[in-house]
C-alpha cells in the first residue's frame, strides 16, 4: 500500500468538495441530491455530531479485530458498499470499478437494479469478492423472478430488498437541472438487459425517446402497492438470506422480524427520498432494541468516517454501508479512488476502536459515546 492509498487527500471530509469539482452539473446533483428541502440528508449528517466518542487511555490493543460475519458473509470489516444504481455517473467504469475495489478490500459490494452494467458483468469484475444483490421489486412478476434468477446464478449470495423507493423521492435539485438518469443516454444496463424486461417492456427503436424510457421504467418500478403478503413471490425463488432496506420505524422492525425475515437494514436511503423523515442515526437505538438480537441490523445514510461508522456500531449496527463517499472516490479517481475511500475509512474506524481500547468493535456500545451538550 503506497502513502496516497492510506487517506483521501484532504481527509474523507473534503471528499464532496473535491470531487464537486470532477462533476458535471446533473450528476453531482443527482448524486447530492436529496428529498425537498435536503433538511433529512443534512439532518442524517448532523445525528453523528451528536455524539462524541470517549477515549480511554492506558494500555490500547495494539491489534484491533474488525472482522465479522453477518449471515454467514464473512467480512474483513463491518462496512458495505452501499447499493448505487447509475454509477457510470460518477465514472464511466461505473459499478465494475467499485465491484473491483470491493474485491480487493474483500468487502461485501451490493449491486442495485439500477446499477449501470449487467450483474453478470458486475460479478464477474467482482471475481471471488462476495456480492449481493439489491432488488427493487418490479410490478412484473415474471420479471422479478428473472432478476432472482439471474442473481443467484452470477454467485450473488444474499437479496436486500429496498422498501423506501416504490415511488422516487421528490428532488428539487434534478428537477431545477430538469434531469433525470432515465432521460439521458446513461442506460441503466442491469435491467434493460434483462430478457424478460426486453421482450416486454424495451420501447422499440422508433419509439425510443428519453419519454418512452421513462414511462417504460415508471411502469416497471413505481410499486406502491407492495405490502407483506407479496413476501412468498420471494422465498418461492431465493433461497438465500433476505435483508429489507429502508427500514425506519421499530414496529417495521418488528413486523419483519416475525415475518421471518433475515436482517435489516436501518436507512432513509440518504434522505432522498421521505424530506423530514428522522435522522436515520435517531432511528437506529429504538430499532436495535426492538429488534434485540434476533436478527442483523445493518445501518446506513450518513456516514461520512471512521468516527460515523464508530458511532453506529456503538449504537447498536451490526454493519454499515456507505453510500455517495464510494461514488466521490469514484468521480476523482475511478477504482483506485474508490478504494483509498473505503480503505482510509475502514482504518479510521480501525484507529477509533483502539483509542476507545477495544480490540473489536463487536464490544462497543452506547457507554464508548457521551452526548454533545
Ligand atoms: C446516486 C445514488 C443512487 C442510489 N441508488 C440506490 C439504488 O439503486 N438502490 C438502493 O437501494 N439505494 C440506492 N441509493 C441509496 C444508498 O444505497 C444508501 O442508502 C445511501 O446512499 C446511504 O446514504 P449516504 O449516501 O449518506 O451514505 C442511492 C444513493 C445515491 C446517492
Ligand atoms: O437515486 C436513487 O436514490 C435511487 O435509488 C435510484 C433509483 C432508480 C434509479 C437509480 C437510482
Amino acid at each position: 500500500m503506497t502513502t496516497t492509498e492510506t487517506a483521501a487527500p484532504g481527509g474523507l471530509a473534503q471528499l464532496e468538495a473535491r470531487a464537486a469539482a470532477e462533476l458535471s452539473p446533473e450528476a453531482l446533483g443527482y448524486i447530492r441530491a436529496g428529498a425537498g428541502s435536503r433538511d433529512t440528508t443534512r439532518a442524517n449528517a448532523a445525528a453523528f455530531r451528536r455524539w462524541r466518542v470517549k477515549p480511554r487511555v492506558g494500555r490500547r490493543p495494539d491489534r484491533v479485530d474488525l472482522s465479522t460475519t453477518i449471515l454467514g458473509t464473512r467480512m474483513p470489516a463491518p462496512v458495505l458498499f452501499a447499493p448505487v444504481g447509475v454509477q457510470t455517473l460518477a465514472h464511466p467504469d461505473g459499478d465494475l470499478a467499485s465491484a473491483r475495489a470491493a474485491a480487493q478490500l474483500g468487502l461485501t459490494y451490493v449491486h442495485s437494479t439500477q446499477g449501470a452494467y449487467a450483474m453478470e458483468d458486475v460479478a464477474a469484475a467482482n471475481g471471488d469478492g462476495s456480492r449481493w444483490y439489491q432488488l427493487y421489486w418490479p410490478t412484473d412478476d415474471e420479471l422479478t423472478v428473472s432478476f432472482l434468477r439471474r442473481a443467484a446464478a452470477a454467485g450473488y449470495t444474499h437479496l436486500v430488498i429496498t422498501l423506501d423507493t416504490t415511488l422516487l423521492g421528490w428532488r428539487p435539485l434534478d428537477l431545477d437541472i430538469g434531469y433525470s438518469p432515465f432521460l439521458e443516454d446513461k442506460g441503466i444496463a442491469n435491467y434493460t438487459s434483462d430478457p424478460v424486461f426486453r421482450r416486454k417492456y424495451m420501447p422499440a427503436p422508433a419509439e425510443v425517446s428519453p419519454l418512452a424510457t421513462g414511462v417504460q421504467f415508471a411502469r416497471v418500478f413505481q410499486n406502491p402497492g407492495l405490502s407483506w403478503d407479496r413476501l412468498p413471490l420471494i422465498r418461492d425463488n431465493w433461497d438465500g438470506p433476505i435483508l429489507l432496506k429502508g427500514i425506519q420505524s421499530p414496529r417495521d422492525a418488528r413486523i419483519a422480524v416475525r415475518q421471518g425475515i433475515d436482517g435489516i437494514v436501518v436507512s432513509n436511503h440518504g434522505g432522498r427520498q421521505v424530506d423530514g423523515a428522522i435522522a436515520a442515526l435517531d432511528a437506529l437505538p429504538p430499532i436495535a432494541r426492538a429488534v434485540d438480537g434476533a436478527v442483523p441490523v445493518l445501518f446506513d445514510s450518513g456516514i461520512r468516517t471512521g468516527r460515523d461508522a464508530f458511532t453506529a456500531l456503538a449504537l447498536g449496527a451490526d454493519a454499515v454501508l456507505v453510500g455517495r463517499p464510494y461514488l466521490y472516490g469514484l468521480a476523482l479517481d475511478g477504482q483506485r479512488g474508490t478504494r483509498t475511500v473505503m480503505r482510509s475509512l475502514v482504518e479510521e474506524l480501525r484507529d477509533e476502536v483502539r483509542h476507545a481500547r477495544h480490540r473489536t468493535h463487536r464490544t462497543l456500545s452506547r457507554s464508548s459515546l457521551t452526548r454533545a451538550r
